[in-house]
């Protein structure tokens, strides 16, 4: 019998590729043929970071192909938020027309075996495709069990009134505190501020809001879901999720299954978008264990020049040394320059770069604490290494991984509001030296424990793994 065939669809954004890479390696690893799509943008930035063209394949990887499509946009260097706004409309009105020629086009290539499923990351083009296939769709929802309850809320917002926002003010004048006690599985205490940030808007047809709802509704329609998270950190929201949908895997943390399974050809693919820095690598040896800060807002945040200082400023203040990742794009349309003052300040004790091996950084002894924007990898990669956090939520669900890891995991804590440099100088300081940032620590320990019994054989993920592969090829195979 010809082996089963995935077509792995994200949406093209590292945080939703990254994950994604992970799941189809061990697929890959598993017997499936894998067939993985980026778009003709992403394919652009990979060449131009020096790595070798995925598409004339990987040395003795025959049955991992990588494939584009078009995707429309200008290929013009990178764009942060106006990237994420042009790929949502491009995404809405051209990808189902692209991945249908791309299926075509994989039906009549000799060698590759017959489409058994498609797994779409924020791509519901792709389980549309999958039902006119007649193969089982898998809806990879890239972010926590948590944020993916909240976002599913949406819709019920809406029709409690609580969404569109009645106007601005409520942005400011404590509206976003209210609690919101019935959703099915969240902690107590959320509140409509802890839900994903595109609920704030007075626009009843905004259209990062639409996109973000249509695609967790495509969740309802999925054979499965998965998601990168593990039973031990999100029971209770997990359980409410399985009322919802018939099957839910977790398979978190994917690296980690994906490091302890068995060896496969596939496991050297890398498909990282921008130059990666290994020279932040050595400078982290040579400084002491667990001192440094390290920090990363992710491959979307934008930052204003005003809170690009704040940060800069809170960082020299705090006297700790840090690693900082400032994208190209970091800030709304100006090149992301530091204060001179700073600059000297931190001179020998601040490491600037602008993409990271960020697995491998998080994984070094020397870093102490991450700074993040609360992107779910990002947290995810954080607890595996045993290493706290602070959160500046930007997006997306990004609130709810930051309300969940401060209250119910204890392995973070906020910079609420806009970011103000006595506030960053003063969590920093708390954070890499302070009691509560040795709380922390500790807890983030016990985490990272968990995740890998989760992992290991018969552990909750790798169990859910092996079931996910039967289930998928029996469905595929009846
Ligand atoms: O210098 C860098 C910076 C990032 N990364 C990687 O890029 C990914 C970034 O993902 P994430 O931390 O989740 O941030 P975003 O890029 O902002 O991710 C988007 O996608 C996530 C998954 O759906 C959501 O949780 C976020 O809210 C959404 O903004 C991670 O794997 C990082 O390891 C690097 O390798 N090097």
């Amino acid at each position: 019998m010809a082996n089963p065939h995935a077509v792995m669809v994200p949406c093209p954004t590292p945080g939703h590729i990254n994950p994604m890479l992970h799941l189809a390696k061990l697929l890959h690893s598993r017997g499936f043929h894998i067939t993985f799509v980026v778009t003709q943008y992403n394919h652009q930035c990979l060449l131009s970071s020096g790595a070798p063209d995925p598409l004339l394949g990987f040395p003795r990887v025959d049955s991992f192909r990588v494939e584009t499509i078009p995707d429309g946009l200008p290929m013009s260097g990178r764009k942060g938020m106006q990237y994420i706004a042009d790929l949502e409309a491009s995404l809405r009105s051209e990808s189902i027309f692209h991945l249908r020629e791309l299926m075509a086009r994989l039906g009549r290539s000799p060698g590759v075996p017959a489409v058994t499923c498609v797994v779409g990351a924020l791509m519901s083009a792709a389980l549309q495709v999958a039902d006119e296939l007649g193969v089982p769709k898998v809806l990879f929802w890239t972010t926590s069990a948590c944020g993916f309850m909240g976002t599913l809320q949406c819709e019920e917002l809406i029709r409690r009134g609580y969404v569109p926002l009645k106007d601005e003010s409520c942005l400011t004048n404590g509206y976003l505190e209210t609690e919101l006690d019935w959703i099915p599985g969240m902690i107590r205490g959320i509140r409509l501020r802890d839900i994903t940030r595109f609920i704030r808007t007075t626009d009843p047809e905004d259209p990062m809001l639409e996109f973000e709802r249509k695609e967790a509704e495509a969740g309802h329609g999925a054979w499965g879901v998965v998601l990168n998270t593990f039973e031990e950190l999100e029971a209770d929201v997990l359980a409410a999720l399985r009322r919802i949908f018939p099957r839910v895997y977790t398979l978190g943390p994917l690296s980690l299954l994906m490091n302890r399974s068995a060896h496969s050809p596939s496991r050297s693919i890398r498909l990282s978008l921008w130059k990666e820095d290994t020279e932040c690598l050595a400078w982290l040896d040579g400084r002491e264990t667990s001192s440094v800060l390290y920090v990363n807002f992710g491959s979307i945040t934008v930052l204003t020049s005003q809170q690009l200082v704040e940060f800069a400023l809170g960082l020299a203040n705090s006297g700790h040394p840090f690693l900082w990742v400032i994208r190209p794009d970091l800030v709304a349309g100006e090149s992301a320059t530091l204060p001179e003052s700073v600059l000297e300040e931190t001179a020998g004790r601040g490491f600037l770069t602008s993409w990271c091996p960020q697995e491998e950084v998080l994984a070094h002894p020397s870093v102490g604490g991450f700074l993040t924007h609360g992107g779910w990898n990002s947290m995810l990669e954080s607890i595996l290494n045993g290493v706290p956090m602070l959160c500046w939520p930007f997006f997306a669900e990004q609130p709810t991984n930051c309300r969940y890891a401060c209250k119910e995991w204890g392995v973070a804590m906020e910079i609420e509001g806009d970011v103000q440099r006595g506030q960053v100088e003063g969590l920093v300081r708390e954070m890499m030296g302070g009691p509560k940032g040795n709380e922390m620590r500790r807890n983030t320990i016990k985490w990272k424990e968990r995740a890998e019994e989760a992992a290991k054989c018969n552990g909750s993920s790798h169990r859910n793994m092996e079931r996910f592969v039967l289930d998928l090829v029996g469905e595929a195979s009846s």
